[in-house]
């Protein structure tokens, strides 16, 4: 058969042996955000119908109004995975804390935990403009049969497992790395089925678009006003094309894609950026560098950072090696 009919359910099975721990246990969780990636899905693709669009009325631990497509999203994949009691801890962009599966079962030999950013890009919800779903997957470092703790989630992104996310554009895509480079499936909505359509994903070492929110640049670090003035400067292969979806899935994947870097930095308004480091920085820098790629918050490998707080946020520079190491050049000459 050849690679382009596989489809993410045979995949998954064939790259388990790849996987040093293969139990079968990580198969089925990926499989089980697979299945919950459809019944988003089908909702994304019908937002305007049904009553899935606006706020839920709810403010998140992030200070920011729930969407009621954040909430379902939320309720989708949590149920999914502690119906399937496959994994002993989740954490969510949408819960204040993290939430521990099946804690007083001491059979709950689960050694998965996982963390989600159920809907990215939330902002474009309403307005038909593609947003995505973001997962992190790490081995427990508490013992298995004990309720997981704040240590579980407080991991290293290098110790990441598995990580991936799911866009809901004009097509359907969910692309993943275990740490063996990393793959697209995209969505046949007739038939239901991920088949892989972009095998060996990889970042072209240079690009020429750079994605940012440039209504904050006055805010910005003295580096990245710096840097946003060499992509604009008429030299070379420059000015770059500036694109911005305000979806980090989206504009990541366009990016790997094309060439490309994305900056959420640090600002007088977000001393400490604004993207959430464990489960939006640390997967997409997972994918980022197993695709050749690179992510950094400036000055420090994004996946090197201890983290210390489930929901903390940090500076997100990533994307093609040699335009992210440019960035960083910026950065460090700034604070010299
Ligand atoms: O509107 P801004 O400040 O440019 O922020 C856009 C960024 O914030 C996010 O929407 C944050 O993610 P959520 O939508 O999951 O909260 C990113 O997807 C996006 O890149
Ligand atoms: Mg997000
Ligand atoms: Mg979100």
């Amino acid at each position: 058969m050849s690679k382009q009919n596989k489809t993410l359910g045979e995949f998954i099975i064939e790259n388990q042996t790849a996987f040093k721990y293969t139990t079968g246990e990580l198969t089925r969780l990926l499989n089980s955000i697979r299945l919950a990636a459809k019944v988003v899905n089908h909702e994304v693709n019908k937002a305007g119908l049904v009553d899935i669009i606006g706020a839920a009325g709810d403010v998140n631990i992030q200070g920011e109004d729930q969407q009621k497509l954040d909430v379902y999203a939320n309720d989708i994949f949590i149920q999914t995975l502690k119906k399937r009691n496959i994994v002993c801890g989740i954490a969510s962009e949408e819960e204040d804390d993290f939430i521990t599966i099946n804690s007083q079962d001491s059979n709950n030999q689960n050694k998965y935990i996982v963390l989600i950013d159920p809907l990215d890009g939330s902002s474009n919800i309403d307005v038909n403009v593609s947003v995505g779903t973001i997962f992190s997957i790490y081995r427990r470092v508490t013992p298995v049969g004990t309720p997981v703790t704040i240590e579980d989630f407080l991991q290293e992104g290098h110790q990441q497992v598995a990580a991936g996310y799911v866009v809901y554009g004009t097509s359907t895509m969910l692309v993943y790395t275990t740490g063996a480079g990393v793959n697209g499936f995209t969505l046949n909505p007739a038939i239901g089925t991920f088949y892989l359509s972009h095998p060996d994903m990889s970042f072209p070492e240079d690009g020429q678009i750079y994605s940012c929110n440039e209504g904050n640049y006055i805010h910005f670090p003295q580096g990245i006003k710096d840097y946003i003035k060499y992509c604009q400067k008429e030299e070379g292969d420059r000015p770059y094309t500036s694109r911005y979806i305000g979806s980090l899935v989206s504009d990541f994947h366009r990016n790997m894609i094309k060439g490309g870097i994305y900056l959420y930095p640090k600002s007088s308004k977000n001393p400490q950026g604004k993207l959430r480091l464990l489960y939006e920085c640390n997967p997409m820098a997972f994918l980022a560098e197993q695709a050749n790629g690179k992510a950094s918050d400036g000055f420090r490998r994004i996946m090197d950072i201890k983290p210390t707080e489930l929901h903390e946020r940090v500076p997100f520079i990533c994307g093609s090696k040699n335009m992210v190491e440019k960035a960083e050049e910026f950065e460090r000459n700034a604070k010299q």
